[in-house]
């Protein structure tokens, strides 16, 4: 008789921050944030089966996702094995769609798809409370990618509360062959505003706007604070945002620390005519529907 395999498949999504709002930094270094958090239609699929040991492999090779214990997905394995005082280990196979180093939080959708992969494999019926909290203290996007739609994002950005979205949107993601460090735009940024506030405002014009649905609300409410950080260290980028928004979508936006742009259209044929301008000028860019759902298991076997 065959063995069955014991093997999950979770797919998770990239998010993008439609507001970023970035405080001073507290006293642990972290910056305070007021986020709304969009998840957008790239994805990663994380497989989990049981093995003797910890251990991470790609299904195609990339450059900057590291094969050893700093995988954040073997650590969200450990630490979710660890949580139920388990002396467990997996096999974890990635299938990347989400860029690398792009500001779309490519590594969190891969703790959160594991933290999920990890749980259903091993029936360990992990409390969303206790998903969430571990999911935090892994990194501060990542209970987000176990969430999905679209959320408020608090705290260093992990404190995140589903807020209501009727819009149903299209983003071009404008990709850059070079990627930028998070903790080095946010270091830029307490260069360029040293007097940050220590509470950042939530954005309510723009919660309104997506309760409503109004797109082009949407659109011209898109703010990133860390815009003038990642712009400093990438002096290419202002030129490439300048192009785009030549091109009259809805809104341009930075993603996250960057460097990705992002492009909000309403109407997909237009996106379509974005992506086919600026792949003939040699742009590397893709389309992306928000919102879309969170962290979900695929294949169970
Ligand atoms: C830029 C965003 O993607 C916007 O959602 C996030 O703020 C970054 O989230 P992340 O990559 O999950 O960040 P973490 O893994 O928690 O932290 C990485 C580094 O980013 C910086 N960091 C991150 C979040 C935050 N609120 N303040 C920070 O200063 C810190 O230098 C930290 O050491
Ligand atoms: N599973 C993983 N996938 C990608 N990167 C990983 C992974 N695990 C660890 N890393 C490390 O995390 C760093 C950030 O990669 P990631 O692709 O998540 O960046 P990002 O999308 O800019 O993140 P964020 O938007 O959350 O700041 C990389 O330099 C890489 O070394």
């Amino acid at each position: 008789m065959v063995e069955p395999t014991h093997r999950v498949t979770v797919r998770a999504p990239a998010k993008i921050n439609l507001h970023l709002g970035v405080g001073g930094p507290r006293a642990d270094g972290f910056h305070p944030l007021a986020t709304i958090y969009q998840a957008v239609g790239l994805y990663d699929d994380v497989t989990v089966a049981d093995a003797p040991d910890w251990s991470v492999g790609l299904t195609a090779p990339i450059d900057g996702v590291p094969l050893d214990d700093d995988n954040i997905a073997i650590r969200a394995g450990r630490a979710l094995v660890a949580h139920h005082g388990l002396d467990l280990a997996a096999r974890i196979t990635i299938a990347k769609g989400i860029p690398v180093m792009g500001g779309m939080a490519g590594g969190s959708a891969d703790a959160a798809a594991t933290l999920l992969a990890v749980d259903r494999l091993w029936d360990l019926q992990t409390s969303d409370e206790d998903l969430l909290r571990i999911a935090g203290e892994l990194g501060s996007d990542v209970p987000f990618a176990l969430l999905g739609g679209t959320a408020l994002g608090t705290g260093r950005g992990e404190v995140v509360t589903p807020i209501p979205d009727r819009s149903s949107v299209w983003w071009v993601v404008v990709l850059s062959d070079e990627g930028l460090s998070t903790p080095a735009v946010y270091r830029h940024f307490d260069v360029l505003a040293p007097d940050a506030v220590a509470d950042p405002p939530v954005p309510q014009a723009l919660v309104d706007a997506l309760a409503e649905g109004y797109t082009d609300e949407v659109g011209a409410l898109l703010h990133n604070d860390l815009w003038p950080a990642a712009r400093d260290l990438r002096p290419d980028l202002v030129d490439v945002e300048a192009q785009l928004r030549i091109l009259g979508p809805d809104g341009v936006l930075l993603s996250g620390s960057g460097p990705t742009l992002l492009m909000l259209y309403e109407d997909v044929e237009e996106a379509r005519s974005a992506v086919a301008d600026l792949t003939e000028r040699g742009f590397r860019c893709t389309i992306a529907p928000g919102p879309v759902a969170g962290a979900h298991v695929v294949t169970y076997a």
